[in-house]
């Protein structure tokens, strides 16, 4: 496993807000024109000898690999188009020549802190891959290789993102049937992670991709100013996978103090409390909302704005994880509560956070009946639970009698048997 330092990835995980080891031997393709390169692509003549790889051109100024359509990235892959960008690198649509199918290649960036990441995520999908027993929730993986500085990761393609979905359609919200449908499918890999103790940490609609592109068009209940019907898309299939382990995390490895993309940032990551699973717990919460509502649920880029939503939202803050604060996170706070609003940064700020409603009526209002809706409460409730952080800490601490970070008032206040997802249950069955 390649081991990258904490404050690399508290770097990348900010880089990211901006914009919204077992050494492994590695596979030079074409790396810096070099005689070892002539005899590699010899090796693989079958593929080789018609498709020659383009004149090396000069990275942009990003790192990122400059290309043109029609390309071989190698003389196996052929670049049809790119299908997305994110901070690591950009992903290609490929036709493999090899096994006759289109493929996805991630193409990182040249760039030290990403390649080391990106080594990071070959291990994670390879370990996803051995212990799934051919059904998986994850991306698969199908080769990886270095080339030209860049280390590329093929992957089964897969359709577009869930954001990508909501975007397309006005971010208009997705039926409940079919959120529940994902939900199910999100905790059932969410869990199998777990299982293998790896914390995803950056779980976002962007992460979670649709398996097929097929689509259904419906017209919808709302007319534009020329009174014509709007068109609503929904997704033929709900089958969903994961991606982006480049970020996921070990439970007993160093941790970063930052982890997760900020609007699904749990509440312990910004008190600098510690984290662990229940981080990805936090932002299935935040998801499952986004996907009923068609909007972020916390829509912030700042720590007292968020945590004040947080609070509006779900209720005040408990007195411990308060007390419990790290010095960068003390000063949101005036005699043990949010200094909200007296702390907000403008008007706005305090407008934003009063437009939101508490979670029982932001459910209500998403078309939800009866059973359905209270027992999607139940589980956005156990979801977005102030204490699944301090009930793992418990369970944690209560396996290493040696841990002396939770203390007795905490272990009085809430006991590991008193946690419970109460629409899990119901989700899954
Ligand atoms: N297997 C795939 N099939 C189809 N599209 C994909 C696939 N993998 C990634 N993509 C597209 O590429 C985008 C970027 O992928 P990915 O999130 O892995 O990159 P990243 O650089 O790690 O992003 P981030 O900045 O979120 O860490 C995705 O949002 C998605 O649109």
């Amino acid at each position: 496993m390649v081991a990258i330092d904490s404050t690399t990835l508290t770097t990348m995980v900010e880089n990211k807000e901006q914009q919204h080891s077992t050494k492994r031997r590695r596979l030079a393709w074409d790396v810096a024109s070099s005689p070892t390169e002539q005899q590699e692509v010899q090796v693989r003549k079958p593929v080789s000898c018609r498709h020659v790889s383009p004149p090396k051109r000069d990275d942009d100024r990003d790192g990122h690999y400059t290309y043109s359509l029609g390309d071989n990235l190698t003389p196996r892959y052929k670049i049809l188009s790119k299908m997305g960008e994110g901070t690591f690198g950009r992903v290609l649509e490929c036709w493999d020549r090899q096994t006759r199918e289109y493929v996805a290649i991630k193409v990182v960036r040249s760039i030290r802190k990403y390649r080391d990441a990106a080594m990071i995520e070959v291990d994670v999908l390879e370990q996803l891959a051995k212990n799934s027993k051919g059904r998986s929730l994850c991306v698969q993986i199908r080769d990886w290789f270095d080339y030209r500085n860049h280390i590329c990761i093929v992957f089964e393609k897969l359709g577009p993102s869930l954001f990508d979905f909501l975007k397309r359609n006005k971010y208009s919200p997705f039926p409940v049937d079919l959120v529940r449908e994902i939900g199910r499918q999100l905790l059932e890999s969410v869990a199998y992670m777990h299982s293998l103790r790896l914390i995803h940490t950056d779980l976002k609609p962007e992460n979670i991709l649709l398996v097929s592109s097929d689509y259904l068009k419906l017209p919808g209940y709302k007319r534009n100013s020329q009174g014509e019907v709007y068109y609503r898309c929904l997704p033929k299939s709900s089958e969903i996978k994961l991606i982006d382990f480049g970020s996921t995390a070990y439970d007993n490895q160093n941790h970063s103090s930052i982890v997760s993309t900020r609007h699904y940032r749990a509440p312990e990551v910004i008190l600098g409390l510690g984290w662990s699973y229940p981080c990805d717990m936090w932002s299935v919460g935040c998801i499952l909302v986004e996907l009923c509502s068609g909007e972020a649920l916390f829509q912030t880029h700042e720590n007292l704005e968020h945590l004040a939503m947080m609070e509006r939202v779900l209720g005040p803050l408990p007195e411990h994880m308060i007390r419990k604060a790290n010095r960068g996170a003390e000063k949101y706070f005036r005699r043990s509560r949010l200094n909200w609003p007296e702390g907000a940064v403008s008007r706005e700020s305090i407008r934003a956070v009063r437009k939101l409603d508490r979670l029982k009526n932001m459910i209500s209002q998403c078309g939800t009946v009866g059973g359905s809706r209270s027992s999607l409460v139940d589980l956005l409730q156990g979801l977005l639970n102030w204490q699944q952080f301090l009930a793992h800490m418990i369970l944690a601490a209560t396996a290493d009698e040696s841990q002396s970070n939770v203390d007795d008032m905490d272990k009085r206040m809430f006991t590991a048997q008193q946690f419970h997802v109460p629409g899990l249950k119901m989700i899954l069955s």
